[in-house]
């Protein structure tokens, strides 16, 4: 038996505006915002009723209320409740990496249809209790009688109170993304000023981008907010002024609240499809996913390995790979979506790849993959303006993008995005 694979189009996506946690969503779950992306994607793609090859999609900070999230999420819209939907996790990575998924279903014909994205709150961010209070409460939700119950409640110290908030932190190192980034910008030597240049384009490129229209067909409103609140008019004064956030003793912090993405709320949705069930649906193709690629990088030096990497740094390694299959030098593109975790981990990539040392060391490439063109680079905005919902970023990321590959007419994007746990997910977009 020979098995095709079909190319897997974009058809289009949508969202809901990002807002800074602890604002405009702050009595949102995961479950509001996905529904809602989802909603409006249903709305604008008159998906009522239909029935989905699968909808994959998650968030990286769950309640376990939450259980599949997708699948719930799915159940609360017009879609047909015969759509199955998976939940997946992958850090940052995973709105890019449910895309993959779905895509790989359809290239290889198993669905034609598919519906990714994920959705993400830190307002309401699961609060866990202690080990100690954990154990005694299932203890009482299995005691047989009121006096058992009572036994066990009068075990409760006040010690066995304190909450368990979860940390924006990286289990194996402690530190969190932040602290791990000044550690990666102090070794590539990305200064303050590029990386206040790059907050200070992200900006003013989704401003600008807002005011010519751009996102009117991909921003859904949601409780009365119609656009990323986070996005400011940018001050490269001000920006400059701003003390270190996660670096505040040693006088060589350069990261600060203005050069790094805020804890954000939001969700974001892509349909992709097959080529026939684009065009039985009378659906235009925005562009097509042509190829992607994962990597990990051992970012806290397993069994003393010296060469450890930086946390943020594996779509450097992950790029170059993906390239050589496409038979693409890092130059072919016309647009470069890098997800601004922090200005310096855009920064501190793109150096990588300018680096002879690096790239024939680490990547076994014959020579340095060269420089990009920077006015190609986030040209809509990118987290830092936006905001980064963790799991909505993939999602967001490609629906502009294959919006832009529309609005051009033709032309090839490159998606770089950075995830926890040392991870990268990266793709191509192309619209022949
Ligand atoms: C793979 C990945 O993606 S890893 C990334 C995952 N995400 C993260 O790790 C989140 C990182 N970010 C954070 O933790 C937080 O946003 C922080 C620590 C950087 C900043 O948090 P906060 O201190 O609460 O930020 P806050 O929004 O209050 O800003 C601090 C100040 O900077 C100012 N500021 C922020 N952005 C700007 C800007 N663009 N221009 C001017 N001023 C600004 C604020 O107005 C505020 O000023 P004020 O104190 O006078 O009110």
């Amino acid at each position: 038996m020979t098995q095709t694979v079909r190319r897997v189009a974009i058809i289009g996506g949508n969202r809901i505006p990002f807002a800074r946690s602890n604002t405009a969503y702050s009595y949102a779950s995961n479950q509001d915002m996905l529904t809602a992306a989802l909603n409006g994607l249903v709305n604008r793609y008159q998906l009522q009723g239909e029935r989905i090859g699968e909808v994959i999609a998650g968030a990286v900070i769950k309640h376990s209320r939450d259980f599949n999230l997708a699948r719930e999420s799915v159940l609360s819209t017009s879609l047909d409740p015969q759509t199955p939907a998976t939940d997946i996790q992958q850090a940052c990575g995973t709105g890019l990496q449910a895309l993959m998924m779905a895509a790989n279903k359809i290239a290889l014909g198993q669905i034609d249809s598919a519906i990714a994205g994920g959705s993400d709150t830190t307002s309401d961010a699961p609060i866990g209790v202690s080990e100690g209070l954990r154990k005694i409460l299932l203890d009482m939700n299995r005691a047989k009688t009121a006096g058992d119950r009572l036994k066990l409640a009068l075990k409760i110290r006040p010690k066995h109170l304190l909450p368990l908030i979860p940390r924006n932190g990286e289990p194996r190192t402690g530190l969190s993304m932040g602290e791990h980034t000044e550690i990666t910008v102090k070794e590539w030597g990305i200064g303050r000023e590029e990386q206040d240049q790059i907050a200070f384009n992200s900006h003013e490129n989704l401003l600008a981008a807002y005011e010519r229209g751009f996102f009117d067909d991909l921003v859904t409103p949601f409780m009365g907010l119609e656009r990323d609140n986070l996005a400011r008019k940018p001050d490269l004064e001000k920006l400059a002024s701003l003390k270190p956030a996660f670096d505040k003793k040693s006088g060589q912090g350069t990261l600060t609240a203005g050069n790094s993405s805020a804890l954000t709320d939001g969700a974001s949705v892509v349909l992709l499809a097959s080529e026939e069930w684009a065009k039985a649906h009378n659906l235009p193709i925005k562009a097509y996913l042509s190829f992607h690629e994962t990597a990990a990088v051992d970012f806290f030096g397993k069994d003393g390995n010296k060469q450890k990497e930086g946390l943020l740094l594996a779509p450097a390694y992950a790029v170059p790979r993906m390239l050589q299959r496409a038979g693409l030098t890092l130059q072919d593109f016309d647009f470069y979506e890098i997800h601004e975790a922090f200005a310096g981990v855009v920064a501190s990539t793109l150096k990588c790849w300018e680096d002879d040392d690096f790239c024939r060391q680490r990547l076994g490439l014959d020579g340095a993959l060269g420089s990009i063109d920077r006015s190609k680079l986030n040209i809509n905005g990118s987290s830092i303006a936006t905001g980064h919902p963790f799991a909505a970023t993939g999602g967001r990321i490609v629906a502009s993008l294959a919006k832009m590959l529309e609005e051009k007419g033709s032309g090839r994007g490159l998606i770089s995005i950075c995830a926890a746990g040392g991870q990268g997910a990266v793709a191509i977009l192309e619209r022949p």
